[in-house]
């Protein structure tokens, strides 16, 4: 008699144990992949498979057999029983069906180096060296609390990423066989695990009987002809990767505690696992990491303000200054990501179907990244316009600084009221006050500046010249600006005590302006009138530099 193959053997202890299976056949694609097809034409509403709840591995059947191991995770104590079935061989009721489950499964945590370049610079790089690290702990500690009949050489490292990976390739909820059941727990399901995912498949999975008894069985929701291959449908979870993780970071912010004060304040959270963690999927980009990210990019004066905020909705806006810079942020942050994604050099032929997985998984993600960036990037189109739009038509806040927290009813009217309308193309630099700008319209002062700095390394102080001497002039643009942030300065500067650092600040900055301005004020009496250019205009152009610029390009928002 001919020897029965190892899944001869697995298809008649599911019969044997009262499951039924029709229609179908097991093979491996093309890629190597366990697959189901049909046989024969399956209808409509077409029961093709019933497993009996007995033939799974549960939780609770682990722990059992495992009682010393409370304080692990039902899947490492499930992993540690499916290996030590394993163990036993044709001992253990199991081992039909451990016979057929993958020798090799290619899941990233048994990625080799090679492997791993095909994930680098992704989230599943990081989550999978990290998850491989805590799990190399969890099985040094198991080690040490092993039934007293099994020796420590008996499992091995590789053994042990082989049982997690069965459970995390393929288990399912355990709820399939007591939809009661609150709480996680994960089953390995023989037959039901067979099947792969198909987004959308219409497919029943039917529960007769009660947990110990009972079984599972397979409706086809749409006829599946003959030599087509059955799918299940594993639900939304499976798409598990099917987005880009944001961790925006905190650490180097040295106002990091205030800042985290307010996000928790204004309950702002990802609602994930990490708060700080935001899913970017291709249709969704999650309102919570804006305004994380507002208050991420807030300057000293912003989250003055907001430092007692707790009302979340003041975060949709903060003021132009902080939404240029956060979306200028948000830009480089996911074009960093692109850009490492798309610097690694990979094989794209010849390699076996894990690094294919992987680089269709990569392409996935290029793809999100590709659209969040658009959609920021349409973002910082129509902030732009609508800042055009009311610098034409003279509108400004009514009250300096301008934040919504200090003028929401404004700020509130403005999102509703303004039409963008306007094609034309308006860029940062027409919205904004740069050096340039004022030196374009100014060309005595362009010539003494150009004379005596260097614009790129003295972007600042050429600057603060410019805004004092801007501001010297009655009819400049700047006029309604400037008024409101002097009229704000000087109510605060009567009510705030000084502290040592603004005292200390104070002392740099008179440094400064009496190694430059007398000076200046000699070579060129006309322009550096010392009435103009005085100290307290120096304080004032330095305060407006700390409370409304951006960065690359220097500018300051005036609005
Ligand atoms: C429940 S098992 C499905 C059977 C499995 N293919 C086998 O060989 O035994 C789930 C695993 O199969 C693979 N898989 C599922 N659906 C897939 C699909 N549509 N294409 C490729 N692999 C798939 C994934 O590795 C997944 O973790």
């Amino acid at each position: 008699m001919l020897q029965e193959t190892a899944m001869e053997t697995y298809l008649n202890w599911i019969k044997a144990n009262g499951g039924t299976f029709k229609k179908i056949e097991f093979k491996h694609d093309s890629l190597g992949v366990g697959c189901v097809y049909t046989t024969q034409t399956v209808q409509e509403d077409e029961n093709f498979a019933t497993v009996p709840f007995k033939l799974c591995i549960t939780e609770n059947l682990a722990r059992k057999a495992l009682p010393d191991l409370g304080s692990f995770s039902g899947r490492i104590v499930q992993t540690l029983y499916l290996l030590l079935q394993r163990h036993s061989r044709e001992d253990s009721f199991y081992w039909p069906y451990i016979n057929i489950l993958p020798k090799v499964i290619k899941t990233p945590l048994v990625f080799d180096d090679h492997d791993m370049r095909f994930i680098q610079n992704t989230n599943l790089e990081s989550t999978t060296r990290e998850r491989k690290a805590a799990l190399f702990l969890d099985f040094e500690k198991l080690l040490e609390h092993l039934p007293e009949e099994i020796d420590k050489n008996d499992i091995t490292w590789e053994d042990f990423l082989w049982g997690y990976s069965v459970f995390s390739s393929r288990s399912f909820p355990y709820t399939l066989i007591d939809p009661t059941f609150e709480g996680s727990s994960e089953v390995l399901f023989p037959l039901v695990d067979a099947l792969n995912h198909k987004p959308n498949t219409k497919i029943t999975w039917s529960r007769n009987g009660d947990p110990e008894t009972g079984s599972l069985s397979f409706v086809a929701g749409q006829a599946i002809n003959a030599g087509e291959e059955i799918f299940n449908n594993y639900g939304p979870k499976y798409n598990e990767f099917d987005h880009v993780a944001v961790k925006p970071n905190f650490s180097q912010d040295p106002n990091q505690e205030t800042k985290l004060n307010i996000l928790k304040q204004c309950q702002v959270s990802s609602d994930n696992a990490d708060p700080l963690v935001f899913y970017f999927h291709r249709n969704n980009m999650p309102r919570a990491f804006f305004k994380l990210m507002r208050v991420l990019v807030m300057n000293s004066l912003e989250t003055e303000h907001y430092a007692m905020c707790t009302d979340g909705n003041l975060l949709d806006f903060v003021g132009y200054r902080n939404e240029i810079t956060m979306i200028s942020m948000t830009l480089s942050l996911f074009k960093s990501k692109l850009y490492a994604l798309k610097s690694v050099q990979l094989e794209k032929e010849h390699i076996p179907y894990w690094q294919t997985f992987a680089l269709m998984y990569r392409a996935g993600q290029e793809d999100i990244l590709d659209i969040t960036i658009k959609k920021v990037e349409e973002m910082k189109h129509s902030l732009i316009q609508q800042m055009h739009q009311e610098e034409k038509e003279d509108k400004i806040a009514p009250c300096a600084p301008f934040l919504s927290i200090v003028n929401p009813l404004y700020f509130q009217q403005q999102d509703s009221s303004i039409e963008l309308t306007s094609n034309e193309f308006v860029t940062l630099d027409t919205v904004v006050m740069t050096a340039k700008r004022v030196l374009n319209n100014d060309a005595t002062f362009a010539a003494i500046i150009s004379e005596n700095f260097e614009p790129e390394e003295e972007a600042d102080i050429i600057m603060m010249l410019c805004l004092v001497r801007e501001n010297s002039k009655p009819d400049s643009r700047f006029r309604r600006f400037f008024d409101r942030v002097t009229a704000a300065q000087s109510n605060s500067v009567t009510s705030a005590p000084a502290t040592d650092a603004a005292a200390e600040d104070r002392a740099e900055l008179k440094e400064m302006y009496d190694s430059m301005i007398p000076a200046f004020h000699e070579a060129y009496p006309d322009v550096f009138d010392l009435k103009v250019f005085s100290f307290e205009a120096f304080v004032w152009a330095d305060m407006i530099l700390n409370s409304y610029s951006i960065e690359n390009p220097l500018a300051i928002v005036p609005l």
